[in-house]
C-alpha cells in the first residue's frame, strides 16, 4: 500500500466517528480531487507527491460540509456539473425520475419535444433531458437568483445553450407563453416537512438553499400547486413527473385527480425502493 492510501484508511475513519454516511467513498474522492487524479489512480500516486491539502479538505468534510462543495462539482447521470454555495447538490434518487422522462419523451411521436423542467437547481434535470434526448427544446425555471447562475453556468459549459433555456421566475405561473404545447413537465420541487427541520443531515440543513427544501408543514404545498400548472402547461395526452419525500407517496396521487383530466396517475420508486416520484398524464383530447 501507499502512503496516500494509508492516508485514506485514516481519513475514512475519522469521517466515519464523524457521522459521515459513505466514510470511504468520501475520503477516496477528497483524495482524487486533491491529487488531480481518479478514484482508481489512487494507488499511483508517488508518496513524494503526497498534498498535506488533504486533511483541510477532509477537516471540512469531517465539519459536514458536502462532499461537493469542496470538490465543486457534483455528478449526475453523464454530467459533470458545478455546484457550490447558493445552489442545491443534485441527488442519485432524482436520476431514476429523469430516466423515466427520458423513455416517456423517447416512446412519444414527437421529432423535437418541449419539455419544462419546473426548479432548475444546478440544471441537472433540464441538461440531461437536452443530453440524452437530441432534438428535445427544455426550457427551466428558477426564482433564486444565485441558483439561476449556477444553472446558467452548467448549461453553457456543457454545450447545452442552444437547446436548454433557463429563465428566472416562479414555477407557479411561469412560462404561460406555453400554456397547452408542453409535451412534457417535470419537477423535483421543495418537499421537505418542516416539521422534519429537526433530523435532517447537517450537509442539508446548512447548505442546501432553504427555498430548495421547505414546503409547509406536511412538505406538499409546493406539490399542491404544481397540479394547476402541469395543467396549465401541458398539451392533451402531455406527462409530467413530480418527485417527493418518502412518505408522501400515499397523498400525492389524490392531487391528481380523473375529474380535473389527470390520467395513468402511479408512483414510483427509488433504488432504495421507496416511493419517490409520482407520474401522470393529460387525458387525450378525445376523451
Ligand atoms: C429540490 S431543488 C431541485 C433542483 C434541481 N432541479 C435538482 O433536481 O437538482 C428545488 C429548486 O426549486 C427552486 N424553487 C423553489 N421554489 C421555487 C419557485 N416558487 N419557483 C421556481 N423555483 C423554485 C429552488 O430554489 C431549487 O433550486
Amino acid at each position: 500500500m501507499n502512503f496516500l492510501l494509508d492516508e485514506v484508511a485514516r481519513a475514512t475513519l475519522r469521517l466515519a466517528e464523524a457521522g459521515i454516511a459513505s466514510p470511504r467513498t468520501d475520503a477516496e474522492e477528497l483524495a482524487a480531487f486533491v491529487h488531480g487524479v481518479r478514484r482508481g489512480g489512487l494507488h499511483s500516486v508517488a508518496d513524494s507527491d503526497f498534498d498535506a491539502r488533504y486533511w483541510e479538505c477532509v477537516a471540512r468534510r469531517e465539519a459536514r460540509e458536502p462532499l461537493q462543495h469542496i470538490t465543486g462539482h457534483a455528478y449526475f447521470r453523464y454530467l459533470e456539473l458545478r455546484v457550490g454555495p447558493g445552489v442545491f447538490v443534485p441527488r442519485p434518487e432524482t436520476e431514476i425520475m429523469v430516466d423515466w422522462a427520458i423513455e416517456t419523451l423517447r416512446s412519444m411521436d414527437v421529432a423535437d419535444p418541449l419539455v419544462v423542467d419546473l426548479g432548475a437547481g444546478s440544471g441537472a434535470i433540464a441538461i440531461s433531458i437536452a443530453q440524452e434526448v437530441p432534438r428535445s427544446r427544455v426550457h427551466t425555471v428558477e426564482i433564486e437568483p444565485e441558483a439561476l447562475k449556477w444553472a446558467e453556468l452548467n448549461i453553457r459549459e456543457t454545450g447545452h445553450s442552444d437547446r436548454v433555456h433557463a429563465h428566472a421566475g416562479d414555477m407557479r405561473t411561469a412560462l404561460p407563453e406555453l400554456d397547452g404545447r408542453v409535451d412534457l413537465v417535470i419537477s423535483n420541487p421543495p418537499y421537505v416537512p418542516t416539521r422534519d427541520g429537526e433530523v435532517i443531515p447537517p450537509e442539508v440543513r446548512d447548505y442546501d438553499p432553504s427555498p430548495s427544501l421547505w414546503s409547509g408543514e406536511d412538505g406538499l404545498d409546493m406539490i399542491r400547486d404544481l397540479e394547476k400548472v402541469g395543467r396549465r402547461l401541458l398539451r392533451p395526452g402531455g406527462a409530467m413527473a413530480v418527485e417527493h419525500h418518502d412518505g408522501q407517496g400515499i397523498e400525492i396521487p389524490w392531487f391528481f385527480p380523473e375529474d380535473r383530466g389527470w390520467r395513468d396517475v402511479l408512483n414510483r420508486k427509488d433504488m432504495a425502493r421507496r416511493d419517490r416520484f409520482v407520474v401522470m398524464r393529460r387525458a387525450d383530447e378525445d376523451t
